[in-house]
């Protein structure tokens, strides 16, 4: 009876040791995932690795590096899986029906969500349906504001820079260059030329004060709040809080300067009469729509709810726009015969938008018209490369849903709630579907029939697709169109310090992607 009394407590102990290894163990044997390739020999079990990784920056290289060993579909986590293919990975999981994770919560502004951080279809299409024709291409083709504002911004403001800046004995800094445009003119179309962002004409210590907050708000700390959102909200409680000291600050001060905007656009909305290109294009719709879909909450909720969807917006003008424009910039400065194959371009078509020289008059210098831009082969194909090379490099995560296995890349039985992401970057440069991925080169798109090996799977996939896909394309496309051609019928220009970047993605601060503009 004694002996029996003291094994019975070590017969529990081993059972219940055996019941924790039968579940880390073999359960994850068990599961359907388990069929995946590991990106690492802990992935199965654990979420470290790739946790790990993610927070020292390492991600991008180290799922290249899977997908080259193991193919289109690789487990990163116990329930983390990267896709690299398009018609078996990347059209079912973006075409619709996949949720987005809480990694998105760390881009909701001013405690509201938006389109881009809403999580549900359901919320997303709620957001989204308040930006309805406004970025179309149709609606930016025909209107007269944006012509104007684009007419002003770059004859009379960007020209003049740009030649100021080409009698500088030091290079011009394109990021900078970029982003300040880029920035100038989203907020423009968003606001109104009145009321948006003048970085191009301010001093060169704003522009910086204002791309040192911008980093501060997106810094390597958001790890927590992306990957790890339960978690951080829960220490937040407790008033622990893991992002650095300046984040909060820089988040107050960003949130602030776009209010100012947003109340600028409130004045010239209630004064009339003033100059088409005043008027605050998206602000009015997007506030207009945000006041017929909430009628219950009050102005001041809605007005929150209205900054954080156009903070947004502004961020693309910074993230991708201004980082896409200033490598494009950056790889035509570099390939001397790309800029005279676009003015010989720009002649055969009979498009100038050369200034008088000297710059006096650029006010009056000839505006071609949208559509004649968007007909040119050898820049649409110069766009299409640069995007190619330079798409974002942040994770695009969905999960799986909740209420149904799926198939990807030949793999079934997918379990619901599984995270699932696939790298623009890497899809882009899948040495399989393309080919001389790493060179620059926009004759590839020229004869799309006998463009690469992939068919469908080397298609540009810069903008995302199906029901998320960027409301910003259209734009982005029209405004690069318009700055490249300007540039180049005007300026003759020449990289500094080739080798100042590699093939990472980059885009901070620190990195160095110069250029000499010369007048032709
Ligand atoms: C080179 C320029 C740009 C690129 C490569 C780009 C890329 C993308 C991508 C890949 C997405 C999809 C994200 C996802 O699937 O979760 C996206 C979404 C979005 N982009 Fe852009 N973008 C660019 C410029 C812009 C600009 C200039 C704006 C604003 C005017 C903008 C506004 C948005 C918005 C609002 C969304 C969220 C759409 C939604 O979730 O419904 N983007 N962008």
């Amino acid at each position: 009876m004694a002996i029996e009394a003291l094994l019975s407590p070590a017969i529990a102990g081993v059972g219940a040791a055996l019941s924790i290894i039968l579940y880390f163990v073999i359960s994850p044997l068990l599961s359907p995932l388990s069929k995946v390739p590991a990106a690492h020999w802990s992935s199965g079990y654990s979420p470290i690795w790739i946790l790990w990784t993610r927070w020292r920056g390492k991600e991008l290289s180290a799922v290249y590096e899977a997908h080259q060993r193991l193919g289109p579909l690789v487990r990163l986590g116990p329930k983390d899986l990267s896709v690299a293919c398009y018609d078996e990975g990347i059209r079912k999981i973006y075409g619709g029906g996949f949720d987005k994770p809480g990694y998105y919560d760390f881009f909701r502004y001013y405690g509201k969500t938006n389109s881009f951080s809403s999580l549900s279809k359901h919320d997303h299409t709620y957001h989204r349906k308040r930006l309805s024709g406004v970025y179309t291409k149709s609606a930016l083709f025909e209107s007269a504001e944006l012509t104007i504002m684009t007419r002003k911004t770059l004859y009379g403001v960007f020209v003049p820079h740009l030649l100021a800046k080409s009698k500088e004995p030091q290079p011009t800094d394109l990021l900078e260059l970029s982003y300040s445009l880029s920035l100038d003119l989203v907020t423009r179309f968003i606001f109104g030329y009145a009321s948006g962002s003048k970085f191009l004409e301010s001093p060169e210590g704003e522009t910086r004060e204002w791309l040192e907050h911008y980093e501060k708000r997106y810094c390597s700390e958001s790890f927590w709040s992306q990957e790890l959102p339960n978690t951080t909200k829960c220490l937040n409680m407790l008033g622990i809080d893991l992002m650095p000291k300046g984040h909060a600050e820089s988040t107050q001060w960003l949130e602030h300067w776009m209010m100012e905007m947003c109340d600028q656009a409130d004045v010239v909305l209630d004064s009339a009469p003033r100059n088409p290109e005043d008027t605050p294009l998206v602000y009015r719709q997007v506030k207009a729509a945000q006041a017929k879909l909430t009628s219950e909450t009050s102005a001041q909720q809605d007005r929150l709810a209205v900054a954080s969807e156009l903070f947004d917006h502004m961020s693309g003008a910074r993230e991708v726009l201004g980082l896409v424009l200033a490598y494009t910039i950056y790889y035509i400065s570099k390939h001397p015969h790309a800029q005279d194959r676009i003015r010989a371009e720009l002649v055969s078509a009979g498009i100038s938008m050369r200034v008088p020289s000297g710059g006096e008059d650029a006010e009056q210098a000839p505006m071609p018209s949208p559509s004649s831009l968007d007909k040119l082969p050898y820049l649409s194909a110069v766009l299409k490369e640069s995007l190619r090379m330079r798409p974002n490099s942040t994770p695009l995560p969905r999960v799986t849903p909740h209420d149904r296995s799926v198939s990807l890349a030949g793999y079934h039985d997918i379990p619901p709630a599984t995270r699932v992401n696939a790298f623009q970057w890497l899809v882009h440069r899948d040495p399989s579907k393309w080919q001389a991925v790493d060179e620059w080169r926009p004759e590839r798109w020229l004869d799309e029939s006998k463009r690469e090996k992939g068919g469908n799977e080397s298609r540009l996939w810069a903008f995302g697709s199906g029901p998320r896909m960027c409301i910003g394309e259209h734009f982005t496309q029209y405004v690069m169109r318009y700055i490249l051609v300007v540039i180049f019928t005007n300026f003759r220009s020449t990289v500094v310090d080739q080798a100042s970047f590699g093939q990472h993605p980059a885009g901070s601060l620190e990195d160095k992607l110069w250029a000499r503009f010369a007048p032709l």
